[in-house]
């Protein structure tokens, strides 16, 4: 095991240095826990409305973002369900994936693993080929485009049945649908992992990577269980593991990586405050922890936001910051060369 340095939380830093000097350096990284639904930025929900000839529920931009208020996880969902009414043709999705990706390489990442929710498309009547295609569209191009390599992650909605999703996987698997991995998101708490056994077997033998959130609003159990029911090779979230030693001291000696979303915690109430969130004690205890961005557009920032408002808190070392980065790239489904050109690049070569 790697030893880590001590990194208590420290008090602000001095205000009078300017934006820049404050701003830490983009260190170049793998973003992993990114829901590509979750991009959608209230300018965009309203261009797409307007191009796709529906009548949104608001009046314009303020009335809508005045809802990004959150009080837990269901109460995000909602609004993140409602909002992709917008998304109708390849166009659209493709558009939205596009726009991550620019604003993804202005914070320095380099490689993405890109979650998205079919379920969330189908029940609305968008097909599964639309809704594919159209991000997959963008991500085909999306080293020459934005220099950023990509996989795409079908992810699972566990307060649907299990029938559901199998329908689904088998959909994803007829039409070939270029995905590397499954996941399993939206409501935790009372839809456990052992749920999806049987899709989490189908995508193992599919030669699917796997991975689920686990340990966000759900109990440290939830994190055992998605490890050994379903064998997932991360864990999305798991800050709860916190709460349970012999969880913690399996994850470190086990190198799971977790991939953790600061401001996302704190704006679904799953921490008080930033300075109260657990990442730099997770650190500190030798857990393979990496920072990304969740839904950027509903919690106030992309990967470089999420790094920046940690640094301020926390005065994070060059060596924290760099072991974030190191942890997403080596905690990638990339390929081995692809980890070795990044990890190249982190380590200025
Ligand atoms: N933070 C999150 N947790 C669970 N499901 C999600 N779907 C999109 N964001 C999510
Ligand atoms: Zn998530």
């Amino acid at each position: 095991m790697d030893n880590y340095p001590d990194t208590a939380a420290a008090p602000l830093p001095e205000t009078d240095l300017t934006e820049a000097e404050v701003a830490p350096q983009l260190l170049p990284l793998a973003e992993l826990h990114l829901h590509i639904e979750g991009t959608l930025q209230p300018e965009l929900i309203f261009e797409l409305a307007e191009r796709n000839g529906l009548a949104l529920p608001y009046s314009g931009l303020e009335e809508l973002r005045a809802l990004y208020e959150f009080s837990d996880l269901q109460s995000f969902l909602n609004l993140y369900y409602a909002n992709m009414a917008v998304l109708q043709t390849e166009q659209d999705f493709a558009d939205m994936t596009r726009a991550y990706l620019a604003r993804a390489a202005a914070a320095g990442v380099r490689h993405a693993e890109i979650m998205m929710d079919p379920q969330a498309h189908i029940s609305r009547g968008v097909s599964l080929e639309t809704c594919v295609n159209g991000v997959a569209s963008a991500l085909a191009t999306s080293v020459e485009d934005f220099g950023i390599s990509t996989l795409l992650i079908a992810a699972f909605l566990r307060d649907l049945s299990e029938e559901s999703a199998l329908e689904v996987l088998d959909g994803l698997l007829a039409m070939k649908a270029p995905i590397a991995a499954i996941g399993l998101d939206s409501a935790e708490v009372g839809n456990p992992p052992a749920k999806f056994e049987r899709l989490f077997a189908k995508a193992r033998e599919a030669g699917l990577r796997l991975t689920a959130h686990a340990g966000e609003e759900g109990p440290p159990s939830y994190i055992i269980e998605a490890l050994d029911v379903l064998g997932v090779e991360r864990i999305d979230h798991g800050i709860r593991c916190m709460e349970d030693p012999d969880l913690v001291e399996r994850l470190v000696d086990e190198r799971i990586p977790l991939t953790v979303c600061p401001l996302s915690n704190v704006r679904l109430r799953t921490v008080d405050t930033l300075a109260d969130h657990p990442l730099p004690a997770m650190l500190a205890a030798g857990l393979n922890v990496s920072v990304n961005s969740d839904d950027p557009a509903y919690f106030g920032g992309y990967v470089d936001d999420n790094f920046a408002q940690l640094q301020a808190v926390f005065e994070l070392s060059d060596f924290d910051r760099s072991r974030l980065a190191a942890n997403s790239i080596h905690s990638s489904f990339a390929s081995e060369e692809r980890k070795a050109e990044l990890l190249d690049e982190l380590n200025g070569g």
